[in-house]
């Protein structure tokens, strides 16, 4: 399958080099001039903690220099670079690909429909993580999986195609009964692990061994789950909560520090609005009460504004 990772980040470019290697024709897309140039002259280094680094050639470009037209585009860009990256592609969509996306965040999807029609639209979450250690290099741990669906399901019938991609390619992807119900579920982790290890300074398996996250989490998702159900949205506090306490584990996520961490420390906006503060937004126009969330969105504002983001 011809692929295009727009936004190729810490996860596009994980993703991008795990579909390469099993066997897709893979082009990275990214606005990052000095990481698209590394890619292009020494390939992407992957540093994981099972042996020496990987380098693998691959072939990265700026969007405005796209010209070809993919089977299946994934975006990974950050929520909030998203509008502007379906803009930057323009003719690039034109062939009518499927798009999709496993950003992190709520409201993804309204962005992408601006772009794209509804019927090639296939969103979701994942727990696979990545680190950009710098241009052309990425850290990776553990393992991760995806949980997918197409936004007007009866009109998508390429849906088993994307699936045996994303598999032959060891990226561990299931269908979402409810995809909404999985991108809230994943804003739920997001919004506990993310923004409590960015406020803390810590990693999963660190916010894990306190002795009170688990009040930490409830105080959050307890929030949530009210929101959730005056949207009439559905959403399991317990279930979330399990999903949390699953990324622990090193195998898994307990050695990540979140892709909100990563950007504080990077300097860059995060996505709180996404997740805390987007529950907490949509609560009060619900009439809701979200607190805590709200204070949360503000509290990384505020980190965000002492390091002059
Ligand atoms: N990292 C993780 O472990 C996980 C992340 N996610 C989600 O996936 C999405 C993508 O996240 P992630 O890959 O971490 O994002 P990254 O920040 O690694 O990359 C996203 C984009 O940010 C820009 N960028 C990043 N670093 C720099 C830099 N130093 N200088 C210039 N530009 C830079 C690039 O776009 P540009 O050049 O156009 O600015 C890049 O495509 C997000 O929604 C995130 O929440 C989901 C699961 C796990
Ligand atoms: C689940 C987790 C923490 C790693 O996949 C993530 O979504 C992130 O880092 O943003």
């Amino acid at each position: 399958m011809k692929i295009a990772i727009a936004g190729a980040g810490a996860m596009g470019c994980r993703f991008g080099v795990k579909l390469q290697t099993a066997g897709n024709d893979v082009t990275l897309i990214d606005n990052w001039a000095d990481h698209v140039a590394t890619i292009n002259t020494t390939g992407l280094t992957v540093t994981t903690d099972e042996g020496p680094d990987q380098v693998t050639t691959m072939t990265a470009a700026a969007p405005q220099d796209v010209t070809d037209h993919f089977d299946l585009i994934i975006l990974f860009t950050k929520a909030m670079q998203m509008d502007h990256m379906l803009t930057e592609l323009g003719d690039v969509l034109s062939n009518q690909p499927v798009v999709l996306t496993l950003a992190n965040g709520i409201g993804n999807i309204e962005t992408i429909e601006k772009h794209v029609p509804k019927n090639r639209i296939v969103a979701g979450t994942t727990i696979w993580s990545s680190s950009l250690t710098g241009p052309g290099h990425i850290t990776v741990t553990g393992t991760g999986s995806i949980s997918l669906q197409a936004i007007v399901p009866a009109e998508f019938p390429d849906l088993p195609d994307v699936l045996n991609t994303l598999n032959h390619a060891g990226l561990n992807a299931s269908v979402a009964e409810d995809v909404l119900a999985a991108i809230w579920k994943k804003a739920g982790l997001n919004s506990v692990l993310n923004t409590y290890c960015t406020l803390f300074d810590c990693n999963i398996g660190e916010f894990g061994a306190l002795p009170n996250w688990r009040t930490l989490n409830d105080a959050v998702l307890d929030e949530f789950q009210a929101v959730a159900d005056a949207a009439k949205i559905n959403f399991d506090a317990q279930a979330v909560t399990n999903l949390i306490a699953a990324q622990f584990d090193p195998m898994t996520n307990g050695g990540h520090y979140p892709s909100m961490h990563q950007d504080m420390a990077k300097h860059r906006p995060t996505e709180v609005d996404f997740l805390n503060g987007y529950v907490a937004k949509l609560g009060a126009q619900l009439g809701v009460p979200a607190p805590i969330n709200a204070n949360l969105a503000q509290q990384i504002h505020a980190k965000e504004s002492l390091r002059g983001i």
